[in-house]
């Protein structure tokens, strides 16, 4: 007897940004049939043609194998999602200055879903949001827009997204997925559909509580990032290395994870998903102080960048004001062209500020990006970038960095001081080579000393 064909899952994803576009795509290479949908024209355009406008290693040569084997699509109709079972939302859901979420778009979104909603269809949100939006918000949205009601004729979702950029790939595939969802059946649903991606399933019991972990998730990595910002900041005062304590203190004890301190945290998440966590429960009631001030904490890095810079220069008789300085690195972390949040902008501010000639080098940053940006051009060569500068600034931990040619570079320089925000340089050969260093956590005097 002839095997019954396996009947594909049936996906549409709104919202084809930095999440939506690995999601939809990463949906249709598992077998799903997947559209996406998205209110604008050119990244439609763009994705049909098999152009990604994320950079997301292997994500646009499986954009172009979906698009060839017919599983994957993109659209601005929105009346196409009637004929798909799941409709996933990845939309963009900025905080405004209180650091409380703007819901437009979310908003926008389940309007648009709900008066396209057909009975049997399940809608899964995946936009970081407080707690019990997708029960209090998103569902009586989709009921008001298409008549239908919860649970007798379609079922609600939260899926938090947890890929880390620059990774997202390989994680859709291998990461744990949290499922709150409405009911027990749509809950099987939605795992069979996630399953497909591959890793484990974790259902919890309500979208609420999915909600809660995927701020506690962020809130986590930030705080705990704060907390390795202060050890430097202790090692550096106590003229000590916090890298090498760092290593040796994670080695072979498990209850150590001591993140790396830097420059700063940057991105599109970790700077907002701590402050709706400590927005929402100081509306309930409850402050959350330590989320707080490791937000603050955070924050202050890249001004430490450019007190290292000051102090630098002055001790090679230089000020700011008229010494050229180079910011190697513009993202907001490695190998990704993601500028949002960025700490190098912090630090080109506050340097521009004081008068600095500054130069800008970032290989992976869009050139477009970075003058809409930073107001001016980057150079595409690091070489002309160190040319006659007094001064290059780490400011993202991009692989390349680990490799820069140090004795080519002292002779470009006119000033040969390096301020290494990220760890990329070895401050015992960069010192022997005879430049001035100073690291975050990592005094010049602990190395001159040994
Ligand atoms: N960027 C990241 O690495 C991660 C982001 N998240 C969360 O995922 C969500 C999405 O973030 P990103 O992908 O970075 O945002 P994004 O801004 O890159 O993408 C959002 C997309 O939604 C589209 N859109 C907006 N309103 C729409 C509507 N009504 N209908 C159809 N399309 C619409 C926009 O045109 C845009 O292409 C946010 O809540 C974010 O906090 C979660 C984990 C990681
Ligand atoms: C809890 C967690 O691990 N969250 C991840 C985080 O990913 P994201 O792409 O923002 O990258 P990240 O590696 O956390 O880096 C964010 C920022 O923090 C800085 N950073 C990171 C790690 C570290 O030890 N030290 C440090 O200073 C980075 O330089 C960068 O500026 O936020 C993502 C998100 O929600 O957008 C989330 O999906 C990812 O899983």
């Amino acid at each position: 007897m002839a095997k019954k064909a396996k009947s594909k899952e049936k996906v549409c994803v709104v919202g084809l940004g930095f999440i939506g576009l690995p999601l939809a795509v990463s949906l249709a290479n598992s077998g799903a049939e997947v559209v996406g949908y998205d209110l604008r024209r050119e990244i439609v355009d763009r994705v049909n043609k098999g152009q990604s406008h994320v950079f997301e290693p292997g994500l646009e040569e499986t954009l172009r194998k979906v698009l060839k084997n017919g599983n994957f699509r993109a659209t601005q109709l929105a009346s196409e999602m009637q004929k798909y079972k799941f409709v996933i939302i990845t939309v963009g859901t900025p905080t405004d200055s209180n650091g409380y979420p703007i819901l437009d778009q979310v908003e926008s979104a389940a309007k648009t879903i709900g008066e396209n909603l057909r009975k049997g269809q399940v809608v899964i949100l995946k936009s970081t949001v407080p707690p019990l939006t997708t029960e209090e918000f998103v569902a009586p949205l989709l009921e008001k827009a298409s008549g239908l009601k919860l649970g007798a004729d379609f079922g609600i979702a939260f899926v938090p997204e947890r890929t880390i950029e620059g990774q997202a790939m390989r994680e859709l595939k291998t990461l744990t997925k949290v499922i709150g969802a409405s009911d027990q059946k749509t809950a099987k649903e939605v795992e069979k559909l996630f399953k497909s991606l591959g890793g484990t399933i974790v259902k919890v019991s309500s979208p609420r509580i999915a909600e809660l972990i995927k701020l506690m998730d962020n809130t986590y990595r930030d705080t705990n990032i704060a907390l390795a910002n202060e050890f430097a900041k202790a090692a550096n005062v106590l003229g000590l290395d916090v890298i090498e304590a760092i290593q040796a203190a994670n080695k072979d004890y498990e209850r150590n994870k001591i993140l790396i301190p830097g420059a700063g945290v940057g991105g599109s998440c970790l700077t907002k998903d701590p402050l709706i966590l400590a927005h929402v429960s100081e509306k309930a009631g409850e402050s959350l102080p330590l989320i707080r001030v490791a937000r603050k904490v955070n924050n202050e890095m890249p001004e430490k960048i450019f007190n290292l810079v000051r102090s630098v220069l002055k001790r090679n008789k230089r000020e700011i004001r008229n010494s050229k300085i180079a910011i190697l690195g513009l993202t907001f972390k490695r190998d990704t062209n993601d500028l949002r949040e960025t700490p190098a902008k912090v630090i080109y501010d506050l340097l521009n500020r004081e008068g600095a000639q500054i130069v800008l080098y970032d290989r992976f940053a869009f050139p477009e990006d970075v003058e809409k940006l930073f107001k001016t051009k980057k150079v595409e060569n690091l070489e002309e970038a160190c040319k006659n500068a007094d001064c290059l600034v780490i400011a993202t931990d991009h692989s390349e960095f680990r490799e820069l040619k140090l004795k080519r570079i002292k002779e470009l320089m006119r000033t040969p001081c390096i301020i290494d925000g990220r760890h990329m340089i070895n401050p015992n050969f960069a010192l022997d080579l005879g430049f001035d260093f100073e690291g975050i956590g990592r005094p010049k005097e602990y190395f001159e000393r040994k």
